[in-house]
């Protein structure tokens, strides 16, 4: 008998919270175990057995591991859903999809990582201005994205949605999204916020941008 998914997670990752969402819309439970990123648990000799990368989210599948949220949320879909809509077979629609899932890799969650590393791992104490801007360059190409649709593939929900929409809740604080500049972004993210499944990406989302603030007011006044 097969038994839970197990995830290493903490729900401070916004990859961690793509995977959250992506279960919770196909009703996978699954057994969460903590992983610390924040005080170095993933590199703990156990964990890089089954990750290397010493990245979470990691799923364990009955002895299946993967890692990388995007793969993990394509499996998710692949193996457990009831039909393809949320990751397309059609391959021009996966195609759509992927190049979504890569441009929250390269472009969302990469602007996201670069400025919060230095501060969470490399004791610096402001985010200059020029990494918020170019984070904010971002919301340029998703309000390009929606003028396809109301979601970031045209107009129906994939894991494209759940795994950006991870990525930007975890960052609007610290690089805000003008309302009236990108009316077709805000309506996206109040569409993804209204979802039932969305709860399981709130609690995350704000306290690792409170962890950021916090640890930059720790630093200021460690200086004064
Ligand atoms: N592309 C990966 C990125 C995962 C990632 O970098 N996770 C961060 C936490 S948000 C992490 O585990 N960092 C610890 C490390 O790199 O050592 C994914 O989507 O799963």
């Amino acid at each position: 008998m097969s038994s839970k998914i197990i995830l290493y997670h903490l729900s401070l990752s916004p990859p961690v919270r793509s995977v959250l969402l992506t279960a919770k819309a196909l009703g996978i439970e699954l057994e969460l175990r903590d992983v610390n990123f924040l005080k170095g648990e993933q590199f703990e000799s156990e964990y890089l057995k089954i990750n290397p990368q010493h990245t979470i989210p990691t799923i364990d599948d009955n002895g299946v591991i993967i890692y990388d949220s995007h793969a993990i949320c394509g499996y998710l879909v692949d193996k457990y859903a009831t039909d393809d809509s949320l990751y397309p077979k059609d391959i021009v629609a996966r195609a759509h999809v992927n190049a979504r899932l890569h441009f929250d890799t390269g472009f969302l969650f990469a602007r996201l990582r670069y400025m919060f590393e230095p501060i969470f791992f490399y004791g610096e104490n402001e985010i200059p201005k020029w990494k918020i801007e170019y984070m904010q360059k971002c919301w340029d190409l998703m309000e390009a994205f929606l003028a396809n649709g109301q979601y970031v593939c045209g107009d129906t929900i994939t894991i494209a949605d759940y795994c950006c929409i991870a990525t930007i809740s975890s960052v609007d604080k610290v690089a805000p999204i003008d309302v009236a500049k990108y009316p077709k972004l805000l309506a996206w993210i109040e569409l993804m916020q209204a979802l039932p499944v969305y709860q399981v990406n709130v609690e995350g989302a704000n306290a690792i941008q409170e962890a950021l603030f916090d640890t930059l007011a720790k630093r200021k006044s460690e200086e004064a």
